[in-house]
């Protein structure tokens, strides 16, 4: 069990002393800490429980659970976009690391073309467009540079949102079911430019998905959550990644049906 502590710096709120699920990564590096009391809608509603994990510089970790459980609301938390939270979010070093995110639906700016969107968040990405062409290239995308969003198909335009993510050389790559809509060739491919990353720069990924084959193919572990509101149910050691960091809780279960059902009440 995490001793109890309150974090010199965090997105917000208050320190609590109960109520934790436990895990901790041992000699590994920890890029974020989530100490999560609960997170409440404001009529009221609360859709996460109390839950504590870490992630480690170069570690994957994959997210899953029945839909509306609150996947994307964990995920939003992480990346400071929900700060109405009880809880604590540490970075390591009390900075936040460079972001990428690719969502759920690809966010794409419908004004802007594929090119200009890619580049978005680049300092000098007006003048200089051979990084954003490469990125369009390593996701297979060149011939739709000067094309804008509305002529794409979903799957495109998730592709799209990958390279704008991956190119602005993330320490932490967060992605919302970000494989969906894609064939497996391009699925593949895009697993590939991420492990690469992770392989070489240490990048972490925190990744939402209801694809089995995503965590078995990427992740170091797997969090399920369920019930209402939502905690996590089950935590395994993803076999396949031989990077894996050692844990120091839990068991390790071998049934494939996490992300199955309904949210158990
Ligand atoms: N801004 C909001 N205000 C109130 N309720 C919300 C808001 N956003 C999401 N919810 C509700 O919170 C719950 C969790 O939503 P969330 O999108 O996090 O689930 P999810 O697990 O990611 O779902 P899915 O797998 O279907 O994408 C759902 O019941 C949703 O309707």
């Amino acid at each position: 069990m995490r001793p109890v502590s309150c974090w010199p710096s965090s997105w917000s709120t208050s320190c609590f002393s109960h109520g934790w699920i436990a895990m901790s990564v041992v000699g590994n590096a920890k890029r974020l800490s989530l100490s999560l009391h609960a997170k409440h809608w404001p009529d009221g509603r609360q859709v996460l429980g109390a839950m504590n994990f870490s992630l480690a510089v170069g570690e994957v970790l994959a997210i899953s659970g029945p839909s509306g459980c609150g996947k994307s609301t964990l995920l939003s938390i992480v990346a400071g976009l929900d700060q109405a939270f009880d809880g604590r979010l540490e970075w390591s070093g009390g900075q936040p690391p460079g972001l990428g995110i690719v969502f759920q639906t690809p966010r794409l700016l419908p004004w802007r073309t594929v090119l200009a969107n890619v580049s978005l968040g680049l300092a000098d990405g007006a003048k200089n467009t051979s990084p954003a062409r490469q990125a369009l290239a390593e996701v297979g995308l060149s011939e739709a540079a000067d094309v804008y969003p509305a002529r794409l198909s979903l799957g495109m335009a998730r592709r799209v949102a990958f390279a704008r993510a991956l190119l602005s050389e993330p320490d932490l790559l967060l992605l919302d079911e970000a494989f969906a809509s894609l064939d497996d060739e391009a699925a593949g491919k895009l697993r590939a430019s991420v492990m690469t990353r992770v392989a070489n720069r240490r990048m972490s990924v925190l990744m939402v998905t209801h694809d089995l084959r995503d965590a078995e193919e990427m992740a170091d572990r797997l969090l399920v959550l369920g019930g209402t509101p939502a905690r996590v149910v089950d935590e395994r050691a993803m076999p396949t990644r031989t990077s894996a960091p050692t844990l120091t809780s839990t068991a390790v279960p071998t049934d494939r049906s996490f992300a199955r059902g309904s949210c158990p009440p």
